[in-house]
């Protein structure tokens, strides 16, 4: 029996891995949510260990309070097959730290040209329900369409990197005026939101699951807004960066703001804001992109894009959308749960549920150190910045991985 104490809730009692009693009359000020869970981690192993591994990416997500990841299947060499989501899967068991959950590929080697084996995924011992072939844009609508008309058939759902590539040749940043200003290629709106309406459309069509991965533009809240009105299995995603950060942080020419899709506007901002508090977005996902030092302090136009979140993401998100602890548990905890199909995980914290619980302490601040991240890798937006709220301890299944804000293993 442990006992978990000095929560807003009282204190929660644990047993055999579930919450066998809540005793409110001992309440406390740390805020107890159910464990959180991203939908969209990269961990980089097999292949990039040199930027994360499974353990190290287990390790920082169990510091963020997650209790739940989904590998995303950008590795190499990619998630395209029951072999790989089954080596993943099995390195996530034995850092057990957090349920790693992989993402399979839509497409063999994410080249968009031939649908994966997405069925023989589904059944292996990894239970593969979400499919992306994220990084890249699945963007011939035939074999998206073929994709979505295949995992209709086991509940699974198709992730979308919605970026039309036709559009955003040797993009750099926001198309707009800051790009032009810098000298730097756009990335335009329009990129994403024809995806975006042309993939919505389609998912109506079939009937089947659609998601948007780190949705960035007013325009595209718009378009999920109206497939949604229109009874379609459409969800989406937004980061925490997206939440926060404009394209003016690029004028430095500092290439920890290089991300994909790009950091936009702060009208795109605030309805990105408005869209998750409406319901239109569903979910936070930290999209976890770590990258090396070679990769990533060098020239913008060389550097490759994606930025560090999983350490980061709770304290963000309170910071742009305020202390209201139900709502973020719905965001980060429940919504992609329920999404990736997760059983075991994004429960509310009540009795007989599941002990996945994550700590967090909202009065301490903190300023974040790169080199002090559990993440092999330290490509964090957020270096020197004084953040407020941290996670304290977080238990898997009521065994801790986070104890007094460290790791235990
Ligand atoms: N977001 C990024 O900028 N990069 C991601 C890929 C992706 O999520 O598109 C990565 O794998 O590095
Ligand atoms: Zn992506």
């Amino acid at each position: 029996m442990t006992v978990i104490k000095g929560t807003h809730l009282g204190d929660i009692h644990v047993e055999n891995g579930a919450i066998v009693r809540i005793d409110p009359d001992r309440k406390g000020d740390l805020i107890a949510l159910p464990g959180l869970v991203d939908l969209h981690t990269h961990l980089r192993e097999p292949g990039r260990e040199d930027a994360e591994t499974v353990e190290s990416g287990s390790r920082a997500a169990a510091l963020g309070g997650y209790t739940a990841v989904c590998a995303m299947a950008n590795t190499s060499p990619v998630a395209d097959t029951a072999g790989v989501v089954e080596q993943v899967w099995r390195l996530g068991r034995e850092a057990g730290l957090v349920d790693v959950q992989p993402v399979g590929a839509v497409t063999v080697g994410l080249a968009g040209e031939q649908l994966a084996e997405l069925g023989a995924m589904a059944d292996s011992a990894a239970r593969v329900r979400v499919f992306s072939d994220d990084g890249h844009c699945v963007s011939d609508p035939r074999l998206m369409r073929r994709a979505l008309e295949y995992v209709k058939a086991f509940d699974g759902v198709i992730a979308q990197h919605a970026e039309e590539p036709r559009l955003t040749v040797g993009a750099q940043m926001n198309e707009g005026e800051v790009a032009a200003r810098l000298g730097l290629t756009g990335w335009p709106a329009v990129a994403e939101e024809a995806i975006i309406a042309r993939d919505a459309l389609m998912a109506g069509h079939v009937g089947a699951r659609l998601h948007i991965c780190h949705v960035s533009t007013a325009g595209s809240v718009e378009l999920i807004r109206w497939a949604k009105s229109k009874g379609w299995r459409v969800t989406a995603e937004v980061t925490p960066h997206h939440l926060l950060l404009t394209e003016d942080r690029a004028t430095g020419y500092d290439p920890v703001f290089k991300v994909n899709p790009p950091l936009r506007t702060q009208a795109d901002v605030d309805a990105l804001r408005e869209g998750l508090r409406d319901g239109t977005i569903d979910c936070v996902a930290t999209d976890h992109a770590p990258h090396t030092v070679e990769d990533k302090e060098c020239e913008w136009a060389y550097a490759r894009p994606g930025m560090l979140g999983l350490e980061t993401a709770l304290a963000i998100v309170v910071t742009t959308m305020g202390p209201d602890w139900d709502r973020i548990a719905e965001w980060m905890s429940a919504a992609p749960a329920r999404i990736a199909g997760l059983e075991g995980h994004g429960h509310a914290l009540a009795v007989g549920a599941p002990a996945n619980i994550a700590l967090f302490d909202p009065a301490v601040s903190w300023t974040v150190d790169p080199t002090a991240l559990a993440s092999r890798s330290r490509n964090t937006p957020y270096a020197g910045t004084e953040l407020r709220g941290r996670i304290v301890a977080t238990y898997l299944r009521g065994e801790p991985t986070v104890l007094n804000g460290k790791a235990t293993r």
